[in-house]
């Protein structure tokens, strides 16, 4: 688990999600205990030993060591659903940059037909509502404000002028949903230029 989340941390750094010491990657290790990135360390020269095990109550199982400062919600995520196994979190241009020129509170997706590589979503005509929330240094304030959004899980969702979250079964397929946001977020980011 610790290798596959350094060598993600790789790929999300050669797409330029994690620029500087940006972003925080986890995989559940088992119903209680994920493992999360350490805090502060580039994501795209992780280490094993960087991946940090944690209860789901966010507590870290070594009490000296420092967890990801938004640990918080990742392990909200676990919580909300047993069959999650992996969350992604990049600081994109593009997600950054698009949610900090608009108000809106979601970014509305249509016919698209990479909308299919999320779960129960078989065709482009459908609708995907991807949250957008206001940033807050308060994580455990943040994670209270994103909690009604979680039911039905969205396909993602973005943290105002921040980044992405994404999650899925496993390390792979979560690193495949969360390219297919950043697809879809640089998408509206080319459509806003071209009108
Ligand atoms: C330098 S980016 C600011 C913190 C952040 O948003 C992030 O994703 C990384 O935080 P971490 O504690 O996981 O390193
Ligand atoms: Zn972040």
């Amino acid at each position: 688990m610790a290798c596959e989340l350094v060598a993600i941390g790789g790929r999300m750094d050669a797409n330029r999600w994690v620029p500087a010491s940006s972003g925080n990657l986890s995989a559940r290790i088992d119903r209680s205990t994920i493992g999360i990135t350490r805090s502060g360390v580039h994501k795209g020269r992780l280490e094993p030993a960087d991946i940090i095990a944690v209860g789901l109550d966010g507590l870290a199982v070594d009490p000296t060591a420092k967890p990801s400062a938004e640990t918080l919600l990742h392990c909200q995520l676990y919580r909300m659903d047993p069959a999650i196994g992996a969350v992604l979190h990049g600081h994109s241009v593009e997600a950054t940059a698009l949610s900090l020129v608009t108000d809106a509170e979601e970014l509305v997706l249509r016919d698209y037909e990479i909308l299919k590589a999320f779960p129960g979503i078989g065709t482009h005509e459908v609708v995907a509502r991807v949250p957008i929330f206001d940033n807050d240094q308060d994580i455990a304030r943040l994670s209270m404000r994103i909690a009604p959004s979680l039911t039905p899980l969205p396909i993602g969702y973005i943290l105002r002028g921040h980044g992405v979250y994404a999650w899925g079964p496993d390390v792979e397929r979560c690193f495949w949903r969360l390219e297919a946001l950043e697809f879809l977020i640089s998408c509206e980011c080319e459509r806003r230029r071209m009108l």
